[in-house]
């Protein structure tokens, strides 16, 4: 008997997130006014701008933690956040605040897991408050790529740690997108720190996407070359921390 396969549909490939027209006003104030933003999947883009410009307003919109007031948003439902302070329950060692919201059997093995490949095997039993900022920032990512998001919303994530161990921080970022394949938003105020990770660097401005910067830069070039140098006084300007003469 011959047996017909049905063509494989193949799943379409959904973008990493999608802010179409985005619309959101506290009061009087409209923060986003009408912004476009497409993250494609297993992309990286960070997210630049001065204070105050609605940068966290649109990631908590993207979390789903905000709703806009015009405009459409389109996440995929396995998605997570990473906020600059760790946000640890202080009750529970340092295994259960990974294993928060994981159900079945294997969750503690999951958890393990991530936290191995974070660095902190054997740190399992330790309290939030017996880790460094560092530790407790590395607690953050395990419990964020756990349940293996498709996107992962990263606000200012390391801006409190030394610059050492940001730098530490920076690796293991890149060590994990190599193994997990999500893509990823980073809010973030250093330059430094946009240039060491991103696919794509975009700069708020007037409430929506202003200059946008692809960075194709090999990994070595990103720490120093000329090419560096001149997307950082790009980024410096854009952000009118200089004036071009
Ligand atoms: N829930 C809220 N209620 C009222 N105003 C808000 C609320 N959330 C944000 N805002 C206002 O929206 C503006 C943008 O805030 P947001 O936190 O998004 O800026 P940001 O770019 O992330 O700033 P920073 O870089 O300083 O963290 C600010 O003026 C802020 O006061």
């Amino acid at each position: 008997m011959s047996t017909t396969l049905a063509t494989p549909t193949r799943p379409r490939r959904q973008a990493g997130a999608l802010a179409e027209d985005v619309v959101r006003r506290f009061g009087d104030r409209t923060v986003l006014d009408g912004l476009d933003l497409a993250i494609a999947d297993e992309e990286l883009v960070v997210l630049l701008g001065p204070s105050g410009c609605g940068k966290s307003t649109l990631l908590r919109l993207l979390a789903g933690l905000d709703r806009p007031d015009g405009g459409r948003v389109e996440v995929p439902a396995r998605r997570a956040v990473v906020f600059q302070a760790d946000r640890m329950l202080p009750w529970q060692r340092v295994l259960r605040n990974v294993t928060l919201g994981l159900r079945g059997p294997d969750a503690d093995r999951r958890a393990r897991e991530a936290l191995a490949e974070v660095g902190l095997s054997g740190r399992e039993g330790a309290w939030p408050k017996e880790l460094s900022g560092g530790e407790a920032q590395r607690v953050a990512l395990a419990r964020a790529l756990v349940s293996e998001p498709e996107l992962v919303l990263l606000d200012e994530p390391f801006a409190a740690l030394d610059a050492i161990t940001r730098l530490r921080m920076h690796d293991l970022v890149r060590a994990l997108r190599v193994r997990h394949h999500a893509a990823m938003l980073l809010v973030t105020h250093d330059v430094d720190e946009a240039i060491a990770l991103a696919d794509r660097i975009v700069v708020m401005r007037d409430g929506r996407i202003g200059n946008e910067h692809l960075v194709e830069l090999p990994a070595a070039d990103r720490e120093a070359s000329g090419a560096r140098e001149e997307l950082r006084a790009a980024l410096l300007h854009d952000l009118g921390l200089v004036h071009q003469s």
